[in-house]
């Protein structure tokens, strides 16, 4: 099977640890958006992208700096998942918000990997549409089992890769 492409950004190191299970999970291969250049997802036509969320739903700094990266990949008969880091306990109202900014930029691509609330309570978040996360969404520091949560996705988009 064709290998899967992950491009995480991470402050703090949180979405990179997330996205480092992921990869093993799912066998896939690593980015950390600072350093990607387009020949990079020139090689894959399966993806990840992974951030996590601050100011108040924003993407994380290097991701900002680097989306407009996405308007020159031909994502067309790509799938592409999404996957998101946030904070329930002080960001409940903006919880993995960022995910949304990557949708403008993946028009008309096979999109998968939306999941349900599963026990989180948020308040608001713009990666929440038609009652469901657009995404992966995980609380790292709040959700003690977010590697179960984590390993459940991968077992589920496995399938739709
Ligand atoms: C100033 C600040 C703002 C944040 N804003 C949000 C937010 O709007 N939504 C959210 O879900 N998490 C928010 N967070 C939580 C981070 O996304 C969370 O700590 C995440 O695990 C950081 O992952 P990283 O180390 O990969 O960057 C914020 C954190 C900080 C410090």
């Amino acid at each position: 099977m064709e290998k899967i492409a992950i491009f995480f950004g991470s402050s703090s190191g949180n979405t990179k640890e997330v996205s480092e299970f992921i990869a093993k999970k799912l066998d896939a291969d690593i980015f950390d958006i600072k350093d990607a250049k387009v020949a990079d997802f020139d090689k894959y036509t399966k993806f990840i992208l992974a951030t996590s969320s601050y100011g108040f739903g924003d993407l994380q700094d290097d991701w900002f700096e680097n989306l407009e990266l996405l308007d020159e990949i031909n994502f067309k008969e790509k799938t592409v998942a999404l996957v998101g880091i946030g904070g329930l306990a002080r960001h409940a109202d903006s919880f993995c918000s960022a995910l949304v900014d990557f949708l403008p930029k993946i028009k008309g691509v096979n999109f998968i990997g939306q999941t349900e609330l599963d026990g989180y309570e948020i308040k608001k978040s713009s990666a929440f549409i038609n009652g469901k996360f657009i995404g992966l969404c995980v609380d790292f520091k709040g959700d003690k089992n977010w590697q179960t949560r984590v390993e459940k996705w991968c077992k589920s988009v496995k399938e739709s890769f």
